[in-house]
């Protein structure tokens, strides 16, 4: 039956089955249908389905696209909200139902009255995709009127009987608040999302941890028939806090044999070189074990008298006389984070963002993912203890080395708050030390045929790309193909046996040596720091732990690995030094000088352990970010890498129309492995030149040419002795080969030639003029006893740090991989480094002092309507010109075509006229208009000097 629309909008009444009449409630009917009026939209007919409410809009009502009785407005007006989206239905008291949210003077000046009126009132309170992030969810509520009461009751009770339907939503849970987590807001951040759990009607039993360990006892204590009333546990805390809750769950209840310890790892054959064997008749003895760490979480784990989470049976589990077994792998018992730690990887790897809304909406929607569990079991903690068991499980990461020493360090800095991961870090950095230990993995049958490490080879820097495994490519992502899959193994296997148990005779290979780190990802571990994580294509659940084993090398590759690591794109394990096993189970046996483990974030002293991983071992409220939220975030990639990447990539429908029809998006942006020849070719000419100098200079100090007394800024000498030469010769000595000296170098070719190639494309005299100024400057400072320094090469890099921050405020910069920051704090952040560790200051704020002359008078001062008084010399243009390097297009000066590298020819007169192997005169350069060829006059800012 054909619905009126005049007689909603007259009359707005429920409509049953297309009678437009009073309400009828009956549950039992499976259409409801009601012209009601929708907050800030106006007159709709709303529509119960089976699978969710579809609106159609009445009339022209004025919609602004926002509403306003609620946390977050609509973004725009929605045909269809399902019920797999809603989290509750509330009713309202009598009350204004506003259509407009224009002011009243708008409305005056329009000649229109406010439209809204008293009515009764519901709201359906649903969620919507951010645009830019689609894995951030914001909170969307509709709010409807409707003047008859039983009608708005009608419809709060037909959806909450649909919701009610909604299969796996959580009924009941147990929240564990950290109060001091991250910046100590847990308790603020629970009371963000606690309305959520009440509007979603889950009850919640909540606990404020009085001390570290305090969730940890309460998990290990609890009974298996008390934690079964409740659908789950949340930790509103950090990655720490969560692998604190995790273990006093797992500890009491998981029961599986225990993995091989480093010993039991035997050669099965002298003659087979790293192939390594269980050894069968080694059997493990199980002991009850003594706390050896200084985990607050272990000291405090006492009940009834003893150590319960230490006491292991015969097969290496726990038993502390529960009422019954806790089914495991278990699907519908949940474990949730909200986040408000320091890093809050788990929650970065489910979700794809850091928003505890976004995870409450998660955990009340009923979202799941299996997610593998390691187990990790310590033999000994020092050479001289007995060999003893003593367990743990990590849900993100087990780390040894600089990721161990790392933690170890922040601990001291707590205070800080999450910044104390910089500063640790970079002091460990700084520190580099490596660490004597033996790794033995099961081979997996991707080692077998995709080798990721060429034995002889390491040490060379970046290892040659080689073509990984189509699967090994592939994202984690919704619905994922790799987590779904369960493989042969995995469906065979009890819950009770090892995660490679019928794998049958498994192989051990062993890597030696000196490791700066030995690490296993269990996920991804993507956080702020490493936006693709450590390994980006690690999985939520494939049963596999990604070793990471990084052997000693040289600082600056190091450098450069932690830089991969730290931005989007990056290529951290492509380096010869780096070792990357995907493998169910390791042993690990450190010699001499010790680092401590850092699991999930926590401390754990071994000198022998073991790990396997159980795949998807727990549940964890989170539907996982998508590979379509992923592409959303490049921007730019072209066809070619579109097509690239359905090949490479299991996507759905949904992705591949993303992948074609969003606005182009970029890719992530991949090493280049140019040659060294080519990287020469392509650095510009300025910085090129200075870079050269001064690598020139160190080495020919370093084969004692000259004596580095012989080019200082000595002022007598200068004068005196006519050594005009040191005015310059000061500035292209940075130091012996050292590390700083590196640094510097560095800063020229990063900086110096982003300021070259960005604000001074095309304009090479004025970025050679701003070398000259700072010089000079430079010279008039040094003249003051107290300021001088016999190479003041180091401020003129300072200042080319200065201005590239002046001129590049909202870059984000990575310093060492490990902080990141605005380009605007770049010389700050480098002058409080050089303050920590002790460096002298003066230079840095001499060159400070440089920069900012130079940016106040070309800049700054002209912007502020001042002249611009501080144009480029005529001489800098006709000594570009000469050089024949480089591009003014702006110069007075005309460049000789011929000439193309400097001194190529002394009988060519500047600013004159000379006969070219053509026999044709040159023009007068001052009447010279730009070379078409040199593109656009100028391309920079109008404001900036050299502009005409
Ligand atoms: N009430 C408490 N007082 C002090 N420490 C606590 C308390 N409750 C828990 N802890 C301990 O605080 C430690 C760190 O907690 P959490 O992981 O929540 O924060 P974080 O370390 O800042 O974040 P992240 O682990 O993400 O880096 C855990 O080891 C936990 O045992």
């Amino acid at each position: 039956m054909e619905i009126n629309r005049e007689d909603y909008k007259s009359d707005p009444k429920v409509v049953e089955s297309g009678n437009v009449g009073e309400a009828t409630s009956s549950a039992s009917s499976s259409v409801l249908k009601s012209a009601l009026l929708l907050e800030n939209v106006g007159d709709v007919v709303l529509t119960l389905n089976s699978d969710g409410l579809s609106l159609e809009f009445l009339g022209s009502s004025y919609n602004d696209g926002s509403i306003t009785s609620g946390i977050k407005p609509v973004q725009k007006f929605v045909n269809e909200i399902r019920f797999s989206d809603v989290y509750g239905v509330e009713f309202i008291n009598y009350g204004l139902i506003n259509v407009s949210r224009r002011s009243k003077a708008e409305q005056c000046f329009q000649g229109r009255a406010s439209h809204g009126s008293e009515m009764y009132r519901f709201t359906v309170h649903s969620f919507q995709k951010s645009r830019g992030q689609p894995c951030l969810w914001v909170l969307a509520v509709y709010s409807f009127g409707h003047k008859d009461l039983q009608t708005c009751q009608t419809w709060v009770d037909r959806i909450n009987a649909s919701l009610n339907l909604e299969m796996g939503r959580p009924k009941k849970l147990l929240v564990f608040i950290n109060p001091m987590s991250g910046k100590a807001n847990g308790r603020r951040t629970w009371e963000m999302v606690a309305p959520i759990f009440s509007r979603a009607k889950v009850k919640t039993k909540v606990i404020v941890t009085e001390r570290a360990g305090h969730a940890f006892d309460e998990m290990a204590s609890a009974a298996n028939n008390e934690l079964k009333s409740y659908n789950g546990v949340i930790a509103v805390g950090g990655d720490g806090f969560f692998n604190e809750i995790l273990n006093g769950f797992l500890l009491s209840r998981h029961k599986a044999p225990q993995p091989p310890s480093p010993s039991d790892i035997v050669h099965s054959d002298q003659s087979s070189g790293n192939g390594l064997f269980r050894n069968p008749n080694e059997r493990v003895t199980e002991t009850t074990c003594q706390n050896e760490d200084h985990s607050p979480l272990l000291s405090n784990s006492v009940y009834n008298g003893t150590r319960q989470a230490n006491f292991r049976t015969e097969d290496g589990t726990c038993n502390i006389g529960q009422d019954f077994e806790f089914p495991l792998p278990g699907e519908e018992f949940r474990f949730g984070i909200i986040p408000a730690g320091s890093t809050d990887a788990i929650v970065m790897c489910t979700t794809g963002t850091r928003d505890p809304i976004t995870s409450a909406l998660n955990i009340v929607l009923g979202k799941k993912v299996c997610l593998d569990i390691a187990q990790v079991v310590r033999w000994k903690t020092t050479t001289a203890s007995d060999i003893e068991p003593y367990v743990r499980y990590a849900a993100s990461f087990a780390g040894y080395g600089f990721y161990g020493d790392v933690i170890a360090e922040s601990e001291k800095y707590r205070w800080m708050g999450p910044k104390r991961y910089d500063y640790a870090g970079t002091k460990v950095f700084l520190r580099h030390s490596s660490y004597e230990a033996e790794v033995a993995y099961i081979e997996t049958e991707s080692e077998k045929t995709n080798p990721t490490v060429e034995k002889g080879q390491l040490f060379s820097g970046l290892r040659k790309r080689q073509g990984p495994k189509k699967s090994e490519r592939v994202v984690c992502r919704t619905n994922c193909g790799v987590c779904n899959t369960k493989s042969d193994y995995m469906s065979k296997r009890s819950p009770c046996s090892t995660p490679y148990s019928s794998l049958g005779e498994t192989r051990w290979l062993r890597s030696k040596g000196k490791f700066l780190s030995v690490g296993a990802a269990i996920i991804s571990n993507r956080n702020e720091r490493a936006p693709d994580g450590l390994v980006a294509d690690a999985h939520l659940s494939d049963g596999f732990l990604h070793l990471l084993m990084i052997r000693d090398c040289p600082h600056a590759l190091y450098l450069w690995h932690l830089t991969q690591l730290a931005k989007r794109g990056g290529q951290p394990l492509n380096f010869e030094f780096v070792e990357h096993h995907k493998t169910p189970a390791f042993t690990f046996t450190s010699f001499g000088k010790q680092s401590v483990w850092n699991l999930d974030g926590e401390l754990f002293q071994a000198h022998q352990l073991s790990a396997q991983v159980f795949r998807g071992l727990v549940s964890f409220a989170s539907q996982p970010v998508g590979l379509t939220a992923e592409l959303r975030k490049w921007s730019g990639i072209n066809l070619g890498q579109r097509w690239w990447f359905l090949a490479h990539h299991i996507v759905s429908q949904e992705d591949v129309a993303l992948l074609f029809t969003i606005p182009p998006p970029s890719p992530p942006t991949a090493l280049k492995m140019s040659t060294p020849g080519e990287y020469y070719r392509s650095l510009p000419p300025v910085s090129k030149a200075y870079g050269v100098a001064c690598l020139m200079t160190t080495a020919a100090y370093y084969l004692g040419l000259y004596q580095a007394s012989s080019i200082a800024l000595y002022y007598d000498d200068v004068i005196k002795r006519f050594q005009v030469w040191r005015l310059i010769t000061n500035f292209f000595f940075l130091g012996p080969f050292s590390f700083p000296f590196a640094f510097r170098l560095i800063i020229i070719a990063r900086y110096g030639v982003q300021l070259e190639r960005g604000p001074f494309d095309k304009r090479t005299a004025d970025f050679v003029w701003m070398f000259f100024f700072g010089a000079l400057s430079l010279l008039v400072m040094a003249a003051v006893p107290f300021l001088w320094s016999g190479f003041m090469g180091v401020s003129l890099v300072f200042m080319i740090v200065y201005i590239w921050g002046r001129e590049f405020p909202n870059a984000q910069v990575s310093i060492y991989g490990l902080v990141s920051l605005k380009g605007f704090y770049l010389p700050w952040a480098m002058l409080a480094l050089d303050l920590i560790f002790g460096n002298p200051l003066m230079p840095d704020i001499l060159g400070m002092l440089a920069g900012h002359l130079y940016y106040f008078l070309t800049v700054l001062h002209p912007l502020s309507g001042g002249k611009f008084i501080f144009k480029t010399p005529i001489w800098v243009h006709k000594l570009v010109a000469f050089w024949g390097e480089g591009t003014q297009v702006n110069a007075p000066v005309q460049r000789d075509p011929s000439a193309g590298t400097a001194f190529r020819g002394r009988s060519y007169r500047l600013n004159g006229t000379r006969n070219n192997s053509a026999g044709q005169a040159q023009e007068n350069p001052q009447t010279q208009q730009p070379d078409s060829n040199n593109g656009v006059a100028f391309r920079g800012r109008g404001y900036r000097l050299g502009g005409q």
